[in-house]
């Protein structure tokens, strides 16, 4: 099949690049010269495990990169993977993603043959209907040969590869057997070599399973971080606990790791963004509010640790790990801004290191001390906050000795404690 994909960001990228690779031929298209440039050299945009193998290996034969719209009425199924970040009260913006289904429908306003657009990116039910479908259409002049369906993406970032190729589960919304069928067809060659579950939906359907999806996994975190506050109240070790409910089938040991919280480029905009389109309805959804409340304090807790140890005021702090998650460079709502926020406000001098993620939290505060590694960063210093759960900080040892005073305050459970360090658990 020949694929366009709308969009060469995080989601984007990946899915083009894993569509060459099950066999499609694929157009990626995106409006940023340089990243378009990046790809056709094979290169990857974007930093994460296995991508720039599969750009070296189909750029300049089954992948191909452009600004132009061209190739979509070409091509027998077109994704549109632009971002939907949120507008300041928490509810979604879908400027640009409107703007792409608009000029998608241009494209293939004078299509003859039938042409299924999806959405694939994460959007509320009822911008489906209300806002992207009239966009496609209104594009399209009123061609009746134009469907718009939903397929919802699942891929986590630093595993993106592998979990668009693994999925546990295939979401397709389309109102018409064919629009089901031609999703079908796209993802064959997948289902071919991998067993995953097939929900076939309507459009609507399919986007609230996306937020449903997400919204439950940062709730579950939420919960876990609740319920380990209150272990480290008791004196008692949230992992522990975390282990022995994880063996129950109906809660499962994924996502009961406790720390300073979810951060990412889609847990906060998606629970925000589904809160809002709850209250659009007037229903207030009270556990999802407390879900974003309890994310909110993680990162005052972990600095009132330190500050049982530190007087914050002028010390040097240390902060391991500036990515929201490990084997990504995505700083977006990482747990580690609001860490150094509020370091700010107590009059910490902050060094910050991150194994990749440096550069983008320059652009974010460009006026604090950046160490080429955690060594560097943590001679001479006072205290240390450990946000993301690098590997490579599980093997720090004799270089808390050349801190000023080893002060360890671990948010994700990574450090090692050992003697000579004075170690705080956030939920043990
Ligand atoms: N990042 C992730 O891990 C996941 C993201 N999603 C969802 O997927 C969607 C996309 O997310 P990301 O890839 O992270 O966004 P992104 O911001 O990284 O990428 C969007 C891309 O679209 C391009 N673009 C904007 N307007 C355009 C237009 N009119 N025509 C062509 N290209 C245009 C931009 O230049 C950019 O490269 C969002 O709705 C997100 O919630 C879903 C699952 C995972
Ligand atoms: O919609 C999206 O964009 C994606 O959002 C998440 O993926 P992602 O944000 O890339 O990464 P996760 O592994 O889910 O981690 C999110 C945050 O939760 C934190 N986390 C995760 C797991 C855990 O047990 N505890 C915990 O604090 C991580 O440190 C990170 O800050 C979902 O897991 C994906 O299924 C979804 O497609």
């Amino acid at each position: 099949m020949h694929i366009t994909v709308i969009g060469s960001g995080y989601v984007g990228t990946t899915i083009a690049a894993c569509f060459a690779d099950l066999g499609h031929d694929v157009t990626a298209i995106d409006i940023d010269e340089e990243i378009v440039e990046t790809l056709n050299d094979g290169q990857s945009p974007i930093s994460e495990p296995g991508l720039e193998d599969l750009l070296e290996t189909h750029a300049g034969n089954r992948l191909e990169a452009t600004t132009s719209y061209d190739a979509v009425p070409e091509s027998d199924v077109t994704f549109l993977a632009i971002g939907t970040p949120s507008n300041d009260d928490g509810s979604i913006d879908l400027g640009a993603l409107e703007a792409a289904a608009e000029a998608t429908g241009e494209a293939v306003a004078d299509k003859d043959e039938r042409h299924l657009v999806v959405i694939k990116s994460t959007v509320t039910p009822p911008s489906i209907e209300t806002v992207l479908e009239p966009a496609v259409h209104r594009g399209a002049d009123g061609n009746e040969n134009i469907e718009v369906g939903m397929n919802p993406e699942f891929l986590r970032e630093g595993s993106a590869v592998s979990d668009f190729l693994s999925p546990d589960k295939l979401v397709f919304g389309a109102s018409s057997e064919w629009g089901t069928n031609r999703l079908h067809a796209v993802f064959e060659p997948l289902l071919e070599d991998h067993d995953a579950h097939v929900v076939e939906t309507d459009p609507q359907t399919a986007s609230m399973i996306k937020y449903a999806n997400n919204a439950f996994l940062a709730s579950k975190i939420s919960l876990v971080n609740d319920l380990g506050n209150i272990c480290k109240e008791f004196g008692l070790d949230a992992y522990e606990v975390m282990e022995a409910i994880g063996l129950d089938d109906r809660i499962s040991e994924q996502f009961l790791r406790s720390g300073v919280g979810w951060g990412g480029s889609c847990f906060p905009k998606d629970v925000n963004a589904i809160i809002a389109a709850a209250r659009e309805e007037d229903y207030d959804p009270a556990v999802l509010e407390a879900t974003v409340e309890v994310n909110d304090r993680q990162p005052e807790r972990m600095l009132e640790l330190l500050e049982d140890h530190v007087d914050l005021e002028g010390a040097r702090i240390a902060v391991l790990g500036l990515a929201f998650k490990p084997q990504t460079d995505d700083i977006r709502n990482s747990r580690a801004i609001p860490m150094i926020e509020l370091l700010k406000e107590r009059g910490s001098e902050i060094v910050a290191y991150d194994p990749v993620a440096v550069e983008p939290m320059q652009e974010r505060f460009p006026d604090i001390e950046y160490a080429a590694s955690a060594a560097d960063a943590l001679d001479g210093a006072d205290g240390t906050v450990v946000v993301t759960d690098w590997d490579e900080f599980a093997t720090l040892d004799e270089e808390f000795d050349t801190m000023a005073t080893p002060v360890v305050v671990d948010g994700r459970r990574i450090i090692e404690p050992r003697d000579g360090i004075t170690y705080e658990g956030l939920t043990w």
